[in-house]
């Protein structure tokens, strides 16, 4: 038996969520946050796959943007919500969703369709790479000092959550996507986030401005009891438009009195460690993959992000999904284009989502089988092409 895939109407997107939510083995939504998700979904974002007229899977996408190396932001289509009943799992009925996703993300010009994943296993057959990462970090207050010529300067304060809700979605707006890997949020998206910090704990909004007076960064936070007299903050948001904001707003978290420890998912290259006067204070507990790139349009991708290195590189490109991305394209520092010319460097749509960001180097493809090598010289170019000062991190949860 076959699987139909059709976009829901409203009156069943309450039932698509609890598809969804029994698929993470969660307890199905709330009225009361069903209030608030629900305005938040367009028509149209919603599909369903039936299996024998049961609804037995779903996915949502919604439109957003994607910063790419360079500084260019990407119409970006964010899937979420993938679940499937257990009782309708491998027959096919995700397979059916995707397609009709990556069809439809194409035909609303998304450049890119970009997922958090549940499992690593689950969405490289789709075209999806691993393209950020993110590592978690833990401080114990206690053993925290600062380094004296640690960033320093301006001032930070707390704001009550009214204001946090009017100040922060416009800091993000800002100065928030900076960083390749970081997407732009929906005025929904936030909603539902505040809707989240229930009254029973904690929520802190601390706000960084300049020495002129204006905002450039904001941390928010969760107080966590750990039991006995033990109190972790747990930092869901740490926005900052200078170093000097990003560190002024880590000293402000660890000074707050009661608080034993800090953990956050933050991009992997944050200076936390050069800050500390003993730099094993910041204890990495975790790295793992953040955003998950697949590129809808390949040229359109390619002709938004800059590359870098001195001698272009030939790639030909293989998508099993979207045979319009199948090519060979040149892709060095002056562009990326189709060419006739025959290809160096051959891979997947997969490995080129993951490389696209600049989170992995070609060459780390490449061993693990990934990029076939068809002239070795061209891997150090590549190499070059697609390397980018920065990491890639989101820091935007979906
Ligand atoms: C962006 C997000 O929302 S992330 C949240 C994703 N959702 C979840 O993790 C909820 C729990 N899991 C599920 O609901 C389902 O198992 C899903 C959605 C992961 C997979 O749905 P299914 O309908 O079973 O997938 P489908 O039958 O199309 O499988 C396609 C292929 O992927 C493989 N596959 C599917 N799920 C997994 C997995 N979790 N791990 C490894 N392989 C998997 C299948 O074996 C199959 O392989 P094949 O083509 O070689 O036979």
């Amino acid at each position: 038996m076959g699987v139909d895939v059709r976009a829901l109407d409203p009156a069943e997107y309450r039932a698509a969520q609890d598809v969804f939510m029994a698929a993470l083995m969660r307890p199905p939504t709330t009225d009361e946050q069903w209030r608030v998700r629900e305005g938040t979904i367009r028509q149209g974002d919603v599909l369903g796959g039936f299996h024998d007229g049961t609804l037995a899977g779903t996915t949502r996408l919604f439109g957003s943007t994607l910063r790419v190396p360079g500084g260019a932001a990407v119409p970006a289509g964010a899937v979420t919500a993938v679940g499937v009943r257990a009782d309708k799992t491998r027959r096919g009925v995700l397979t059916a969703l995707m397609r009709a996703q990556l069809t439809d993300a194409k035909n609303r010009g998304h450049v890119v369709a970009m997922l958090h994943a549940s499992e690593a296993a689950i969405y490289g057959r789709f075209g999806y790479g691993a393209a950020t990462r993110a590592r978690q970090v833990r401080l114990t207050i206690a053993s925290v000092k600062w380094r004296d010529d640690m960033p320093r300067g301006g001032a930070v304060r707390l704001v009550d959550r009214a204001d946090a809700e009017k100040l922060l979605p416009e800091l993000y707006r800002r100065i928030g996507t900076a960083r390749p890997g970081m997407m732009e949020r929906s005025d929904g998206w936030w909603r539902v986030g505040f809707s989240r910090h229930e009254q029973r704990s904690l929520y802190g909004y601390a706000v960084h401005s300049d020495e002129h007076g204006d905002d450039d960064g904001y941390a928010l936070y969760h107080a966590v009891p750990l039991g006995g007299d033990d109190i972790k903050l747990q930092v869901h948001d740490l926005v900052a438009a200078t170093s000097t904001a990003a560190a002024e707003l880590w000293r402000f978290l660890t000074g707050i009195d009661l608080a034993t420890e800090i953990e956050a998912a933050r991009p992997v290259d944050e200076p936390l460690e050069w800050w500390l006067q003993d730099a094993r204070q910041c204890r990495t507990v975790d790295v793992f993959d953040d955003l998950w790139v697949r590129l809808v349009d390949v040229p359109a991708a390619l002709h938004a992000r800059t590359f870098g290195g001195s001698t272009p590189v030939v790639i030909e490109v293989r998508d099993r999904i979207l045979p319009q991305n199948d090519g060979v394209y040149r892709i060095g520092s002056d562009g990326a284009e189709r060419s006739e010319r025959s290809p160096q460097l051959v891979m997947d749509v997969e490995s080129l989502g993951a490389l696209y960001l600049g989170d992995v180097s070609v060459s780390t493809v490449a061993a693990a089988n990934r990029v076939e090598v068809r002239d070795p010289a061209a891997l150090e170019d590549a190499d070059a092409v697609f390397t980018t000062p920065r990491q890639p991190w989101c820091g935007t949860h979906f």
